[in-house]
């Protein structure tokens, strides 16, 4: 692994999409779309960093230049030492990319299949790429899916394969888009608990997209909003929270109808028979409260919703995305590309 700090580096970067469309039977508008406008931040080896904002904020635009798919409008780039618009096939060879709404692999072929071919694009050392293979496959879970093709794998599956495919070249930086999109909370924990282990051993550099705000609490230390195409927040996703004023709910099953439950960090929001919702800042951890409500009310069941990305986001600049309560399951919009 190369010892380069940083390893990420932008400055200035900038993307602008012009867009033609009808403005009447015959004349056309051209319009710019400032999809990326002036983002400069610098992500060291090793760092695990979460990259967050509404739809179409510009992240994966930015991805997109930062693998050498795209090429900037305006601004410098380097990831590795790398321009990655000038030399992508280098580049490729240091990067791992997953998408978590699309596959790389190969429909019809077993998962093996997709993997030997993988070895042969990247030309990976034999040794190299049976130790990287055994090693996913332990680590994902993968030994009893090799020989099913690819259509047939749960979500789950597939984007644990998904995964094992990005890193059998031993890449030095892994772009992660929404990789726990749709999956269950095993697969979650599962895909999880994987990019904390790879992390820590290999010390790869992760890029992380998501809208799930567990996913960074869990493995981010550092986290970074991008809003309209501009870095709106750079630092610990707390802070984040704090300067949101974000709320997580906490969702209490009683065993029976009772009076508001009256916790210390808790408010009381509101009851239904014997299910209360209590409220509390998302800056803190959950747990003391958890344990003072269990310590002190007949308690069934109980769960905690995350605030949204959206909604902290809104809460924070005063925007108007957020609909709804502003917790739980995001309402994501179709890919406009
Ligand atoms: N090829 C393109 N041509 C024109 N406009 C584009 C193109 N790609 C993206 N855009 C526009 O650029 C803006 C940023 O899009 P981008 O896909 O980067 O957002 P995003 O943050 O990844 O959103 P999402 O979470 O929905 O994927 C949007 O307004 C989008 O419509």
């Amino acid at each position: 692994m190369a010892s380069m700090d940083p390893f990420i580096e932008l400055e200035g970067l900038e993307k602008v999409f012009t867009v033609r469309r009808r403005a009447g039977l015959v004349r056309r508008e051209k319009r710019e779309v400032r999809a990326v406008d002036g983002i400069s931040f610098r992500v060291a080896e090793g760092e695990m960093v979460g990259y967050i904002g509404p739809n179409g904020a510009g992240k994966s635009t930015t991805i997109k230049m930062l693998t050498g798919i795209l090429t900037p409008s305006g601004g410098r780039l380097r990831v590795a030492g790398i321009d990655p618009s000038r030399e992508r096939t280098r580049l490729a060879r240091r990067i791992g990319v997953v998408f978590g709404q699309r596959t790389t692999l190969w429909w019809d072929l077993p998962l093996r299949d997709s993997y030997t071919l993988v070895h042969r694009m990247y030309r990976i050392p034999d040794a190299r790429y049976a130790e990287n293979l055994a090693r996913c496959v332990e680590l994902l879970d993968l030994g009893d899916l090799l020989d099913v093709p690819v259509r047939q794998l749960s979500l789950g599956q597939r984007m644990r394969g998904d995964i094992a495919a990005a890193l059998l070249h031993d890449p030095d930086v892994l772009y992660l888009d929404e990789p726990t999109i749709g999956l269950d909370v095993v697969s979650k924990a599962k895909v999880r608990g994987f990019l904390r282990e790879l992390n820590a051993t290999r010390g790869t550099t992760v890029l992380l997209t998501t809208h799930d705000l567990t996913d960074i609490e869990q493995l981010c230390s550092r986290v970074m909003v991008i809003d309209h195409g501009r870095l709106m927040y750079d630092g610990e996703l707390a802070g984040l929270h704090e300067a949101g004023e974000s709320e997580r709910l906490l969702v209490v099953d009683l065993a029976r109808e009772s009076a508001p439950i009256e916790v210390p960090g808790a408010r009381f929001v509101r009851a239904e028979g014997p299910r209360q919702w209590l409220a509390l800042p998302a800056s803190s951890s959950a747990a003391p409260v958890v344990a003072a409500v269990a310590a002190a009310y007949p308690l069934v069941d109980l769960s905690v919703r995350e605030p949204d990305i959206e909604a902290v986001i809104a809460k924070m600049y005063g925007g108007g995305y957020a609909d709804g309560d502003g917790h739980g399951e995001l309402r994501m919009r179709p890919r406009s590309h």
